[in-house]
Protein backbone atom coordinates (compact mmCIF):
# COMPACT_ATOMS: atom_id res chain seq x y z
CA UNK A 1 0.00 0.00 0.00
CA UNK A 2 1.54 3.76 -0.87
CA UNK A 3 -0.69 6.41 0.34
CA UNK A 4 0.39 9.31 -1.69
CA UNK A 5 0.46 12.00 0.57
CA UNK A 6 3.96 13.65 -0.18
CA UNK A 7 6.39 15.58 2.00
CA UNK A 8 5.48 18.93 1.31
CA UNK A 9 8.66 20.18 2.37
CA UNK A 10 10.95 17.43 0.45
CA UNK A 11 12.13 18.81 -3.58
CA UNK A 12 10.05 17.05 -5.99
CA UNK A 13 11.71 13.82 -7.80
CA UNK A 14 12.91 15.16 -10.84
CA UNK A 15 12.22 12.14 -13.06
CA UNK A 16 13.16 11.64 -16.92
CA UNK A 17 11.98 8.72 -19.10
CA UNK A 18 13.81 6.90 -21.63
CA UNK A 19 11.06 5.96 -24.22
CA UNK A 20 7.44 6.94 -25.37
CA UNK A 21 5.87 4.23 -26.69
CA UNK A 22 2.65 1.75 -25.44
CA UNK A 23 4.37 2.34 -21.38
CA UNK A 24 6.70 5.44 -21.88
CA UNK A 25 2.99 7.53 -23.01
CA UNK A 26 0.80 6.43 -19.98
CA UNK A 27 3.83 7.46 -17.46
CA UNK A 28 4.46 10.43 -19.17
CA UNK A 29 0.86 11.38 -19.11
CA UNK A 30 0.35 10.22 -15.45
CA UNK A 31 3.12 11.95 -14.15
CA UNK A 32 2.50 15.44 -15.91
CA UNK A 33 -1.00 15.00 -14.27
CA UNK A 34 0.78 14.71 -10.95
CA UNK A 35 3.12 17.74 -10.83
CA UNK A 36 3.49 19.53 -7.71
CA UNK A 37 2.77 16.01 -6.08
CA UNK A 38 6.33 15.73 -5.29
CA UNK A 39 7.00 14.33 -8.71
CA UNK A 40 8.34 16.82 -11.69
CA UNK A 41 8.70 15.05 -15.40
CA UNK A 42 11.84 16.99 -16.81
CA UNK A 43 11.60 15.17 -20.61
CA UNK A 44 11.99 11.97 -22.17
CA UNK A 45 15.11 10.87 -24.60
CA UNK A 46 13.16 8.92 -27.98
CA UNK A 47 14.93 8.22 -30.86
CA UNK A 48 12.78 11.04 -32.98
CA UNK A 49 12.45 14.39 -31.84
CA UNK A 50 8.76 14.49 -33.04
CA UNK A 51 7.74 12.32 -30.25
CA UNK A 52 6.98 14.24 -27.52
CA UNK A 53 5.13 17.28 -29.23
CA UNK A 54 1.33 16.03 -28.38
CA UNK A 55 2.62 15.86 -25.30
CA UNK A 56 4.18 18.94 -24.57
CA UNK A 57 6.75 16.97 -22.90
CA UNK A 58 10.72 18.36 -23.55
CA UNK A 59 12.66 15.32 -26.08
CA UNK A 60 16.06 15.10 -26.44
CA UNK A 61 18.06 12.29 -28.43
CA UNK A 62 21.28 11.66 -26.28
CA UNK A 63 22.01 10.23 -23.04
CA UNK A 64 24.21 13.19 -22.25
CA UNK A 65 20.80 15.78 -23.10
CA UNK A 66 18.89 13.78 -20.67
CA UNK A 67 21.44 13.71 -18.06
CA UNK A 68 22.28 17.90 -18.41
CA UNK A 69 18.13 17.87 -16.93
CA UNK A 70 19.61 16.79 -13.74
CA UNK A 71 17.07 14.21 -13.06
CA UNK A 72 16.91 11.91 -9.68
CA UNK A 73 15.63 9.18 -11.29
CA UNK A 74 15.89 7.89 -14.97
CA UNK A 75 12.67 5.11 -16.20
CA UNK A 76 13.36 3.15 -18.89
CA UNK A 77 10.82 1.64 -21.30
CA UNK A 78 12.18 1.47 -24.53
CA UNK A 79 13.66 -2.21 -25.01
CA UNK A 80 16.19 -4.16 -24.35
CA UNK A 81 18.42 -2.30 -26.38
CA UNK A 82 18.05 0.61 -24.43
CA UNK A 83 18.81 -0.80 -21.20
CA UNK A 84 22.51 -1.93 -22.94
CA UNK A 85 23.12 1.25 -24.28
CA UNK A 86 22.17 3.82 -21.83
CA UNK A 87 21.95 1.93 -18.13
CA UNK A 88 25.56 1.27 -16.65
CA UNK A 89 25.93 5.29 -17.70
CA UNK A 90 23.00 6.47 -15.85
CA UNK A 91 23.97 4.85 -12.59
CA UNK A 92 27.83 5.87 -13.08
CA UNK A 93 26.15 9.49 -13.85
CA UNK A 94 25.04 9.10 -9.94
CA UNK A 95 21.07 8.77 -10.83
CA UNK A 96 18.73 5.82 -9.74
CA UNK A 97 17.49 3.96 -12.70
CA UNK A 98 14.01 2.32 -12.69
CA UNK A 99 13.95 -0.70 -15.70
CA UNK A 100 11.12 -1.59 -17.08
CA UNK A 101 12.49 -4.02 -19.47
CA UNK A 102 13.71 -6.24 -16.75
CA UNK A 103 14.35 -9.62 -18.83
CA UNK A 104 17.78 -7.74 -20.15
CA UNK A 105 19.15 -8.89 -16.45
CA UNK A 106 19.25 -11.92 -18.12
CA UNK A 107 22.63 -11.20 -19.22
CA UNK A 108 24.79 -11.81 -16.08
CA UNK A 109 27.18 -10.06 -17.18
CA UNK A 110 24.95 -6.54 -17.97
CA UNK A 111 23.52 -7.40 -14.86
CA UNK A 112 26.80 -7.26 -12.85
CA UNK A 113 27.98 -3.94 -15.07
CA UNK A 114 24.61 -2.08 -13.24
CA UNK A 115 24.96 -3.50 -9.37
CA UNK A 116 28.63 -2.37 -10.10
CA UNK A 117 27.57 0.80 -11.49
CA UNK A 118 25.28 1.44 -8.62
CA UNK A 119 27.46 0.39 -5.76
CA UNK A 120 30.44 2.91 -7.21
CA UNK A 121 27.90 5.51 -7.66
CA UNK A 122 25.88 4.94 -4.21
CA UNK A 123 22.53 4.96 -6.39
CA UNK A 124 19.56 2.08 -6.72
CA UNK A 125 18.45 -0.37 -9.70
CA UNK A 126 14.80 -0.27 -9.31
CA UNK A 127 12.21 -2.75 -11.00
CA UNK A 128 8.86 -2.21 -10.62
CA UNK A 129 6.26 -4.78 -10.39
CA UNK A 130 5.10 -4.54 -14.17
CA UNK A 131 2.63 -7.03 -15.58
CA UNK A 132 2.87 -9.08 -12.08
CA UNK A 133 1.66 -8.61 -8.54
CA UNK A 134 2.66 -11.06 -5.70
CA UNK A 135 6.21 -10.66 -5.39
CA UNK A 136 6.08 -8.47 -1.79
CA UNK A 137 4.46 -12.16 -0.39
CA UNK A 138 7.34 -13.88 -2.37
CA UNK A 139 9.84 -12.24 -1.64
CA UNK A 140 8.79 -12.63 2.57
CA UNK A 141 8.34 -16.17 1.25
CA UNK A 142 11.90 -16.47 -0.11
CA UNK A 143 13.47 -15.23 3.06
CA UNK A 144 11.88 -18.23 5.35
CA UNK A 145 12.54 -20.62 2.09
CA UNK A 146 11.10 -21.48 -1.22
CA UNK A 147 11.37 -24.55 -2.65
CA UNK A 148 9.53 -24.19 -6.17
CA UNK A 149 8.34 -21.13 -8.18
CA UNK A 150 6.65 -21.40 -11.67
CA UNK A 151 4.99 -18.25 -13.97
CA UNK A 152 2.95 -19.88 -17.11
CA UNK A 153 2.00 -16.71 -19.63
CA UNK A 154 -0.88 -17.16 -21.79
CA UNK A 155 -1.30 -14.33 -24.08
CA UNK A 156 -3.35 -14.40 -27.60
CA UNK A 157 -1.73 -15.12 -30.88
CA UNK A 158 -1.26 -12.02 -32.27
CA UNK A 159 0.72 -10.97 -29.29
CA UNK A 160 3.55 -13.65 -30.29
CA UNK A 161 3.72 -12.24 -33.36
CA UNK A 162 7.29 -11.36 -34.33
CA UNK A 163 9.09 -13.54 -31.58
CA UNK A 164 10.31 -17.06 -32.07
CA UNK A 165 7.11 -18.52 -31.47
CA UNK A 166 6.58 -18.18 -35.22
CA UNK A 167 9.02 -20.98 -36.09
CA UNK A 168 7.29 -23.20 -33.84
CA UNK A 169 3.66 -22.38 -34.51
CA UNK A 170 1.63 -21.25 -37.52
CA UNK A 171 -0.09 -18.51 -35.26
CA UNK A 172 -2.78 -17.50 -37.68
CA UNK A 173 -4.60 -21.21 -37.57
CA UNK A 174 -4.65 -21.43 -33.72
CA UNK A 175 -7.93 -23.02 -32.86
CA UNK A 176 -6.73 -24.40 -29.10
CA UNK A 177 -4.11 -22.97 -26.09
CA UNK A 178 -0.54 -24.76 -27.16
CA UNK A 179 2.62 -24.52 -24.51
CA UNK A 180 5.53 -23.68 -27.25
CA UNK A 181 8.22 -22.99 -24.81
CA UNK A 182 8.77 -24.40 -20.85
CA UNK A 183 12.35 -23.82 -19.49
CA UNK A 184 14.45 -21.72 -17.34
CA UNK A 185 13.21 -18.02 -16.49
CA UNK A 186 16.58 -16.61 -18.31
CA UNK A 187 15.97 -18.40 -21.48
CA UNK A 188 12.27 -17.06 -21.49
CA UNK A 189 13.38 -13.64 -20.88
CA UNK A 190 16.37 -13.69 -23.66
CA UNK A 191 14.27 -15.90 -26.28
CA UNK A 192 11.04 -13.00 -25.78
CA UNK A 193 12.19 -9.84 -24.99
CA UNK A 194 9.40 -8.09 -25.41
CA UNK A 195 7.04 -10.87 -23.69
CA UNK A 196 8.91 -12.40 -20.84
CA UNK A 197 10.43 -9.43 -18.40
CA UNK A 198 7.62 -10.94 -15.98
CA UNK A 199 9.39 -14.16 -15.97
CA UNK A 200 13.04 -12.00 -15.05
CA UNK A 201 11.38 -10.04 -12.33
CA UNK A 202 9.58 -13.12 -10.57
CA UNK A 203 12.96 -15.20 -10.63
CA UNK A 204 14.98 -12.08 -9.30
CA UNK A 205 12.23 -11.95 -6.58
CA UNK A 206 12.60 -15.69 -5.71
CA UNK A 207 14.89 -18.78 -6.69
CA UNK A 208 17.12 -16.57 -9.48
CA UNK A 209 16.89 -17.01 -13.25
CA UNK A 210 18.08 -20.65 -13.80
CA UNK A 211 15.44 -21.75 -11.16
CA UNK A 212 12.60 -20.29 -11.36
CA UNK A 213 10.59 -22.36 -14.26
CA UNK A 214 8.66 -20.74 -16.85
CA UNK A 215 6.07 -21.57 -19.57
CA UNK A 216 4.50 -19.84 -22.55
CA UNK A 217 0.82 -20.22 -23.91
CA UNK A 218 -0.42 -19.31 -27.14
CA UNK A 219 -4.03 -18.93 -26.64
CA UNK A 220 -6.56 -18.02 -29.14
CA UNK A 221 -9.33 -18.08 -26.03
CA UNK A 222 -8.36 -14.95 -24.70
CA UNK A 223 -8.02 -11.10 -25.79
CA UNK A 224 -6.01 -10.39 -22.85
CA UNK A 225 -2.17 -11.20 -21.04
CA UNK A 226 -3.04 -13.70 -18.47
CA UNK A 227 -0.10 -14.98 -15.71
CA UNK A 228 -0.32 -18.09 -13.67
CA UNK A 229 1.97 -17.85 -10.12
CA UNK A 230 2.46 -21.12 -8.58
CA UNK A 231 4.91 -20.90 -5.47
CA UNK A 232 5.38 -22.95 -2.49
CA UNK A 233 7.57 -22.98 0.59
CA UNK A 234 8.50 -23.09 4.22
CA UNK A 235 5.28 -20.41 4.89
CA UNK A 236 3.16 -22.16 2.51
CA UNK A 237 1.76 -21.71 -1.12
CA UNK A 238 0.97 -19.15 -3.22
CA UNK A 239 -1.57 -19.77 -6.05
CA UNK A 240 -2.38 -16.44 -8.04
CA UNK A 241 -3.77 -15.96 -11.56
CA UNK A 242 -4.18 -11.99 -13.38
CA UNK A 243 -6.51 -11.70 -16.46
CA UNK A 244 -4.53 -8.28 -17.24
CA UNK A 245 -6.00 -6.10 -20.33
CA UNK A 246 -3.96 -6.02 -23.01
CA UNK A 247 -2.41 -2.36 -23.56
CA UNK A 248 -4.15 -0.90 -26.41
CA UNK A 249 -1.27 0.27 -28.00
CA UNK A 250 0.91 -2.93 -27.56
CA UNK A 251 -0.71 -5.76 -27.28
CA UNK A 252 2.43 -7.66 -25.98
CA UNK A 253 2.16 -5.42 -22.60
CA UNK A 254 -0.20 -5.65 -19.91
CA UNK A 255 -1.68 -2.13 -19.68
CA UNK A 256 -1.10 -2.27 -15.66
CA UNK A 257 2.62 -1.78 -16.17
CA UNK A 258 2.81 1.79 -16.80
CA UNK A 259 0.60 1.86 -13.72
CA UNK A 260 3.29 -0.06 -11.26
CA UNK A 261 5.87 2.01 -12.73
CA UNK A 262 4.14 5.40 -11.38
CA UNK A 263 3.09 3.36 -7.83
CA UNK A 264 7.16 2.47 -7.66
CA UNK A 265 7.79 6.44 -8.43
CA UNK A 266 5.16 7.80 -6.10
CA UNK A 267 6.41 5.51 -3.61
CA UNK A 268 9.72 7.19 -3.16
CA UNK A 269 7.83 10.41 -2.01
CA UNK A 270 5.29 9.17 -0.26
CA UNK A 271 4.84 9.52 3.52
CA UNK A 272 3.45 6.28 4.14
CA UNK A 273 4.66 3.58 1.72
CA UNK A 274 4.27 -0.30 2.18
N1 LIG B 1 8.34 -5.46 -16.61
C1 LIG B 1 7.21 -5.80 -17.24
O1 LIG B 1 6.29 -6.37 -16.62
C2 LIG B 1 7.04 -5.45 -18.67
C3 LIG B 1 8.10 -4.97 -19.40
N2 LIG B 1 7.96 -4.63 -20.72
C4 LIG B 1 9.14 -4.08 -21.42
O2 LIG B 1 8.87 -2.71 -21.71
C5 LIG B 1 9.38 -2.40 -23.00
C6 LIG B 1 8.54 -1.28 -23.59
O3 LIG B 1 7.22 -1.75 -23.80
P1 LIG B 1 6.18 -0.94 -24.67
O4 LIG B 1 6.16 0.46 -24.25
O5 LIG B 1 4.93 -1.74 -24.67
O6 LIG B 1 6.88 -1.06 -26.10
P2 LIG B 1 6.68 -0.10 -27.37
O7 LIG B 1 7.30 -0.83 -28.51
O8 LIG B 1 5.26 0.35 -27.46
O9 LIG B 1 7.55 1.18 -27.01
C7 LIG B 1 8.95 1.17 -26.92
C8 LIG B 1 9.38 2.58 -27.29
O10 LIG B 1 10.78 2.73 -27.01
C9 LIG B 1 11.39 3.35 -28.14
N3 LIG B 1 12.81 3.01 -28.17
C10 LIG B 1 13.38 1.87 -28.60
N4 LIG B 1 14.73 1.95 -28.45
C11 LIG B 1 14.98 3.18 -27.93
C12 LIG B 1 16.17 3.87 -27.58
N5 LIG B 1 17.37 3.29 -27.74
N6 LIG B 1 16.08 5.12 -27.08
C13 LIG B 1 14.88 5.71 -26.93
N7 LIG B 1 13.70 5.11 -27.26
C14 LIG B 1 13.77 3.86 -27.75
C15 LIG B 1 10.61 2.84 -29.33
O11 LIG B 1 10.79 3.69 -30.44
P3 LIG B 1 10.66 3.08 -31.95
O12 LIG B 1 9.27 2.55 -32.04
O13 LIG B 1 10.96 4.28 -32.78
O14 LIG B 1 11.69 2.00 -32.03
C16 LIG B 1 9.18 2.89 -28.78
O15 LIG B 1 8.63 4.17 -28.91
C17 LIG B 1 9.27 -3.72 -23.78
O16 LIG B 1 10.23 -3.77 -24.78
C18 LIG B 1 9.51 -4.74 -22.73
O17 LIG B 1 10.90 -5.02 -22.71
C19 LIG B 1 6.75 -4.75 -21.34
C20 LIG B 1 5.67 -5.23 -20.65
C21 LIG B 1 5.72 -5.64 -19.27
O1 LIG C 1 2.90 -7.14 -20.15
C1 LIG C 1 2.89 -8.36 -19.94
O2 LIG C 1 1.85 -9.02 -19.69
C2 LIG C 1 4.17 -9.11 -19.88
C3 LIG C 1 5.19 -8.67 -20.83
O3 LIG C 1 4.92 -8.22 -21.93
C4 LIG C 1 6.60 -8.81 -20.45
O4 LIG C 1 6.87 -9.27 -19.34
O5 LIG C 1 7.46 -8.47 -21.27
Amino acid sequence: MTVHTTHETAAPLRVALIGLGAIGRVIAKELLARQGEGVQLLGALCQHESEGAELGLPVVTTLAALLALQPDLVVEAAGHGAVKAYGPEVLRAGRDLLLVSVGVLSDAALLAELEAAARASGRQLLLPSGALAGLDYLQAAKLAGLSRVCLRSRKPPLAWRDTPAELLLDLAKLSEPVVFFRGSARDAARSYPKNANVAATLALCTLGLDETLVELVADPTISGNEHEIEASGAVGELHLTLRNTASPDNPKTSLVTPYSVMRSIMARRAVLSV
